[in-house]
């Protein structure tokens, strides 16, 4: 791929090349700004290059914990190699090692890496954040919040270290009150400023996405986020009268791994709302995030959307391109584009 600097945008996805990636053996596309659409018949890996685009920005993919499954099968592991305007990144993962470069430059650590590039991810599976569990949820917040703020990755890793410790040492059959209480310190430091990060989040969320849901749905209904903090308000006092009930189910029960968010549409909670409702809402929820990273950063960041103009009909599928923000570049899978109006001006990515 040949890049000329000088007349990049620098947030943009150029290119992505993977290699033993889920179906691809190895695979190369460009984008362009814009629309961007990657159009092919089902099981031709269109979700697979919108997951690796998500994991060479991100290092996580939006569908799965654990980056182990997207190797290609009887592969040692995948690469992901890109350019985000002129930067260059480049992953390499296996289940023995991962390896970072930036710029052709190994990188110890994902910090920098991680400042190049932001995304959105949307897919209709997404719907699972209002019907689905809290984890849902959390997942939600915690890839929203690492690209909001460089130092919510640490503060979340420290948080999920002393949480595993204290929980190992309730597991054994006589748990020592004096070691578990040693991890009482750094899972109330680092809980607390990851509780403080998500409500913040929430915090600034909630406009966004309130601005982004009257939009969508004609000003019809209110949207409210509220943060429902699983350490309580006053996480070390819930932590310190929890001691009983954490020796009795052998694990911590307070803390932010079990937090949530509760959607109220007209204070009505969303769990009640019709399913053309719920969707509506999460794609507000999106929407506003793509606006707050935007203003934060002042670019916006890359829109990935995954199959959702197949469930709409022609009025809602044109209504939905004319929501997503005009500075994004965006790229959107489906499996045909008969219904593209033939003014749109895209970039087209044919598979199979
Ligand atoms: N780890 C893996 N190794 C090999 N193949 C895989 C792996 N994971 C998924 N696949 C296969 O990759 C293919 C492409 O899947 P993908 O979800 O990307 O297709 P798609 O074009 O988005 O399909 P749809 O339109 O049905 O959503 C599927 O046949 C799937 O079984």
């Amino acid at each position: 791929m040949d890049f000329q600097p000088s007349t990049l945008n620098s947030q943009l996805l150029r290119g992505l090349k993977v290699r033993h990636f889920r179906c691809f053996d190895a695979r190369e596309v460009e984008f362009a700004p814009g629309l961007n659409f990657i159009v092919g018949p089902n099981a031709h890996g269109k979700t697979s290059l919108l997951e690796a685009a998500c994991i060479l920005l991100r290092l996580q993919s939006p569908r799965i914990t654990r980056l182990a499954h997207v190797i290609q099968h009887e592969r040692r592991g995948f690469v992901v190699d890109g350019y985000f305007g002129v930067r260059h990144l480049q992953f390499y993962f296996s289940r023995e090692r991962k390896k970072l470069a930036l710029d052709e430059v190994e990188q110890k650590s994902a910090r920098e890496y991680l400042e190049i590039g932001r995304v959105v991810y949307f897919a209709n599976s997404d719907i699972e954040l209002v019907r689905g569990s809290g984890d849902g949820r959390r997942r939600f917040l915690d890839f929203v919040a690492t690209q909001r703020d460089g130092t919510y990755r640490q503060a979340l890793r420290d948080y999920e270290r002393a949480l595993r410790s204290r929980n190992l040492l309730l597991k054994s059959s006589s748990p020592r009150w004096r070691e578990i209480a040693a991890f009482d310190e750094p899972l109330l430091s680092a809980g607390q400023r990851v509780a403080a990060a998500r409500a913040k989040l929430i915090e600034e969320l909630q406009p966004e996405a309130e601005k982004a849901h009257r939009g969508i749905s004609g000003a019809r209904e209110q949207l409210q986020l509220e943060y429902v903090p699983g350490g309580g308000e006053d996480f070390p006092a819930t932590l310190a009268a929890a001691h009983n009930e954490d020796a009795r189910l052998r694990q911590t029960s307070a803390g932010p791994h079990r937090d949530d968010v509760r959607f109220m549409l007209n204070g009505q909670s969303s769990s009640f709302a019709s399913e053309g409702q719920q969707r509506t809402l999460v794609l507000a929820l999106k929407l506003g995030a793509a606006r707050l990273l935007e203003q934060r950063f002042e670019s916006a960041p890359v829109l990935l959307l995954d199959d959702i103009f197949g469930e709409l009909d022609l009025d809602r599928r044109a209504a939905l391109l004319a929501a997503l923000p005009a500075s994004a570049q965006k790229i959107i899978t489906t499996t045909h584009l008969d219904w593209l109006p033939a003014e749109a001006e895209a970039s087209i990515i044919r598979l199979g």
